[in-house]
């Protein structure tokens, strides 16, 4: 969907770093959390967008053209903007996974990402493995944060896949899993994305951990100054006279 009231569209595809990027971070100096949003066409990736930022679920969209969008949320204490990218459907052919440059360039740009899946679709699911992988060859130093979310978790009797298998792989792969429907639930989405905005805050802030700031705290012993070393020096000194001079 292109433009959804009380949603702040900023562009579409914007160059890490670029004006637009940054535009809510500059707004207010706030630390920023960019998350794009990846899985499958038709899993709901738009509506689960839409959802956390609207608290609404809106039944139809238009076929996704990537559109990031702005918020901001509490976390432990903190008011962060975060942006989240929604990308068009990832592709399969024959050969795998086929990533196109706007897709590659979304990922590369995020701090985290939210890999979608439907349990209505068992091929959306067998995408995730891929997915996963190829977010970390796009982030070769570093371990990306993300959360898997198996959606439409309302439509049980048309399901091709058991949320249990989601929780395993994600498991396997090291990731957070939620089950959620975005027509029926809103706090399952937000749990969602606010765990990922943690965890990103958390590696963000990697020198205020309880420890390090504790340390910080010590005060270091004062350097006594050269007035008071001369003054002890001399003390010193006349005492060795005085007891030599005595004997
Ligand atoms: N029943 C049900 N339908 C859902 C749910 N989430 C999304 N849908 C529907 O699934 C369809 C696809 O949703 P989109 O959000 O457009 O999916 P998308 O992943 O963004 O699709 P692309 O833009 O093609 O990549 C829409 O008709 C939504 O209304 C859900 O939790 N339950």
């Amino acid at each position: 969907m292109r433009l959804i009231q009380n949603m702040c569209t900023i562009a579409e595809y914007p160059a890490p770093g670029s004006a637009a990027a940054d535009y809510c971070l500059g707004a207010a100096g706030r630390r920023l959390v960019k998350i794009a949003v990846v899985g499958a066409s038709g899993v709901g990736k738009t509506a689960l967008v839409v959802r956390f930022l609207t608290k609404r679920f809106i039944g139809d969209y238009e076929r996704n053209a990537g559109n990031l969008y702005t918020r901001q949320v509490q976390i432990e204490g903190e008011t962060l903007a975060i942006q989240v990218q929604d990308t068009p459907g990832v592709q399969v052919h024959e050969n795998g996974l086929s990533c196109n440059e706007q897709l590659n360039r979304c990922i590369r740009w995020a701090d985290a990402v939210v890999i979608v899946f439907s349990i209505t679709d068992h091929k959306s699911y067998e995408l995730i493995g891929q997915l996963h992988q190829h977010v970390q060859k796009l982030h070769p130093s570093t371990r990306l944060p993300v959360v898997v979310v198996a959606n439409k978790a309302d439509l049980l009797h048309i399901k091709q896949v058991d949320p249990q298998l989601g929780l395993q792989l994600a498991g396997m792969l090291g990731c957070s899993f939620y089950e959620v429907s975005v027509s029926e639930n809103y706090n399952d989405v937000y749990n969602a994305f606010h765990v990922l905005c943690k965890e990103v805050s958390h590696k963000q802030q990697p020198s205020s951990t309880p420890e390090k700031r504790r340390t910080s705290l010590i005060p270091r012993p004062k350097s006594p100054n050269m007035q008071d070393l001369k003054r002890r020096f001399k003390q010193a000194l006349s005492a060795k006279v005085r007891t030599v001079t005595s004997v």
